[in-house]
């Protein structure tokens, strides 16, 4: 008999903090992508930012995606050694076997994917369902304009993917445009200004009672 592999996403990010647009993509992936699951990745040690400690933004995710039975957070043992994307999934391949793996990534990060760490050995193992994102150069009027940005950009970097001998499957993502940025977050709450309807509820209670980003 013939068993259909599971299609599972991965959500990686720093989360610091995460918001609706991370989750409003997410939902996206499951109903555009037929994924079973979105396994949410915080990541531990982001080598190329700073961050707040891991507990907390680890802690908002889960609040966050604690309605969703199609969300789950990733388990202790993943990225326990190293954070790097390859390391995830190779970590996840273990603990999930015969699993069809998309990964679910904004166009800004999508854009730096050549420049992963090793990967060659990611690039090919996994569908890449890349959500549009405003460039901050453009602006909200010029949605068509956004549109063709999105299209031709993961067409350009397909295309270099594809020159270094690394043939991906991908499809964008259609959703809303979110300009809700974590940076945003963070500026607003140093500046005193409200957050409410920019995160989830639980997430902009947390951020209070911790005093998450005030200075
Ligand atoms: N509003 C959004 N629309 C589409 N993709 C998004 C959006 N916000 C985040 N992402 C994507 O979600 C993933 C995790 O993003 P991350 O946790 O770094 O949040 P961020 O808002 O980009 O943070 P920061 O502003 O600190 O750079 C990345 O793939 C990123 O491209
Ligand atoms: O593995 C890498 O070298 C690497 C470098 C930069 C970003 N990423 C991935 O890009 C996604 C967004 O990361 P971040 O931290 O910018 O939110 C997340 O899935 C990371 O694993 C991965």
């Amino acid at each position: 008999m013939q068993y259909s592999r599971h299609k599972v996403g991965i959500l990686g990010g720093t989360f610091d903090p995460v918001h609706w647009g991370h989750l409003l993509m997410a939902e996206a992936a499951v109903s555009q992508a037929n994924l079973k699951q979105v396994i949410w990745v915080p990541t531990r040690h982001p080598h190329y930012k700073n961050a707040t400690a891991f507990e907390h933004r680890w802690q908002m995710v889960q609040m966050a995606i604690a309605d969703n039975p199609a969300f789950k957070i990733a388990p202790a043992t993943v990225n326990s050694t190293e954070s790097y994307a390859v390391q995830t999934l190779i970590d996840l391949k273990t603990l999930y076997p015969n699993t069809q793996w998309c990964w679910i990534v904004g166009l800004d990060a999508f854009e730096t994917l050549p420049q992963w760490y090793r990967c060659q050995e990611l690039a090919t193992e996994c569908h890449w369902l890349v959500a549009p994102r405003l460039p901050a150069t453009l602006k909200i009027e010029q949605s068509t304009a956004i549109a063709t940005h999105s299209q031709l950009r993961c067409e350009q970097i397909v295309q270099k993917l594809e020159s270094q001998g690394l043939p991906i499957t991908w499809q964008i993502l259609h959703l809303p445009y979110v300009g809700i940025s974590s940076s945003l977050i963070r500026a607003l709450c140093r500046d005193r200004l409200s957050i409410r309807y920019l995160v989830p509820d639980a997430v902009r209670l947390y951020i209070e009672k911790h005093r998450l980003y005030s200075h």
